[in-house]
C-alpha cells in the first residue's frame, strides 16, 4: 500500500481550515504566520512559496519576509526580536539552511519558544525529551500521523531510523520510543547496515542520499517511510532516499517521493501554527 502524503495532507489542512473558522469567530482574527527567507536558494524559495500557499488555503494571515544572503546575523536577530514582540504575530519560521556566516542555532534560539512553529527551539526540544507539552517538529509529527493513518501498529515493533539529524532522525526516534517501539538509530557509520535495517518492522530513512536504501535492506512486510528529497544525479528528477521501485513490493506500506512525507511536513506546520495561536489566546 502506498501512503499518500498528498491525500493525508489535504485532509489535515481541511481540518485546520475548519478549526480556523471557529477560532476566528471566537477570537476575532486568524492566526498569523511569518516566514523568513534569507538568500535565493531555489529549493528554499519553492518551500517558502508552498508555506505561503498553505497558509492562505487554511485561512491564516501569511507574511513572507525575504532578505538577501548578505544580511548580517545582527540584522536577522533584530528582525526576530521585533516579531517576538509583535502581539499580532503567532508563528515565526526561519527557512533553513541559512548562509554560512549566520549561526543557525543562535537564530533558532532567538525565536520566542511560544512562536516556534518548527519545534526547533531548545525549550521545545527539551520538552519533547521530557515528555512535556510542546510544539513537535513538523516532519516527525507528520511521520507518526502517516503510520497511524495507514494502520501501522507501532507498539512493541522494531523501528530502525537511518539518520540522526536534530530535525528528523532524533525527534522521530523519540516519538517512536514514546509509542513503545524498540528503536535502533542507524547512521553512516553503522556496521552491517543492511542486516540492521532488514530486521525492522518500521524503517524511517532520513539520510539525504538518493536511493540509498535498496531492496536487500528492507524486510518482507516492513513499513517504509522515506524522508529524502533528492535530485537524481543522472536524470535530475526528484527522488527519495529509498529505491522505491525496488522496495515497493517488499514493503507492506511505503511513502512515495514526491507526494509522501513532504506534503505532510507542510500540513503539520499549519497545525502547529494554529496550536501556537490557540495556546496564546486560551491563556
Ligand atoms: N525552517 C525549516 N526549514 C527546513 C525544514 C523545516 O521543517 N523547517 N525542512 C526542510 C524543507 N521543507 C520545509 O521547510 C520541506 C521540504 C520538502 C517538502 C515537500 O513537500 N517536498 C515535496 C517535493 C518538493 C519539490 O517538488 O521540490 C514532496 O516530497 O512531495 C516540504 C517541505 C529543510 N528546511
Amino acid at each position: 500500500m502506498i501512503i499518500s502524503g498528498t491525500q493525508l495532507a489535504k485532509e489535515l489542512k481541511q481540518d485546520v481550515a475548519r478549526r480556523v473558522v471557529e477560532a476566528k469567530e471566537k477570537y476575532g482574527r486568524a492566526p498569523h504566520l511569518v516566514v523568513i527567507l534569507v538568500g535565493e536558494d531555489p529549493a528554499s524559495q519553492s518551500y517558502v512559496k508552498g508555506k505561503g500557499k498553505d497558509a492562505e488555503e487554511v485561512g491564516f494571515k501569511g507574511t513572507t519576509i525575504r532578505r538577501p544572503a548578505d544580511i548580517t546575523e545582527e540584522e536577522l536577530l533584530a528582525m526576530i526580536a521585533e516579531l517576538n514582540a509583535d502581539d499580532t504575530v503567532d508563528g515565526v519560521l526561519v527557512q533553513l539552511p541559512l548562509p554560512k556566516h549566520i549561526d543557525e542555532d543562535k537564530v533558532i534560539e532567538a525565536i520566542a519558544k511560544e512562536k516556534d512553529v518548527d519545534g526547533f527551539h531548545p525549550a521545545n526540544v527539551a520538552s519533547l525529551w521530557q515528555k512535556l507539552p510542546c510544539t513537535l517538529p513538523c516532519t516527525p509529527k507528520g511521520i507518526i500521523k502517516m503510520l497511524d493513518k495507514a494502520g501501522v501498529e507501532i507498539e512493541g515493533k522494531k523501528a530502525v531510523v537511518i539518520g540522526r539529524s536534530n530535525i528528523v532522525g532524533l525527534p522521530v526516534s523519540k516519538l517512536l520510543l514514546d509509542r513503545n517501539a524498540t528503536v535502533t538509530m542507524a547512521h553512516s557509520r553503522t556496521k552491517n547496515l543492511a542486516e540492521v535495517t532488514s530486521a525492522a518492522d518500521i524503517l524511517v530513512v532520513a539520510i539525504g542520499r538518493p536511493r540509498f536504501v535498496t531492496a536487500d535492506m528492507v524486510g518482507e512486510g516492513a513499513a517504509v517511510i522515506d524522508v529524502g528529497v533528492n535530485r537524481d544525479p543522472e536524470t535530475g528528477k526528484l527522488c527519495g532516499d529509498v529505491d522505491y521501485e525496488a522496495c515497493k513490493d517488499k514493503a507492506s506500506v511505503i511513502t512515495p517521493v514526491p507526494g509522501g512525507v513532504g506534503p505532510m511536513t507542510r500540513a503539520c506546520l499549519m497545525e502547529n501554527t494554529l496550536e501556537c495561536f490557540l495556546r496564546k489566546m486560551e491563556k
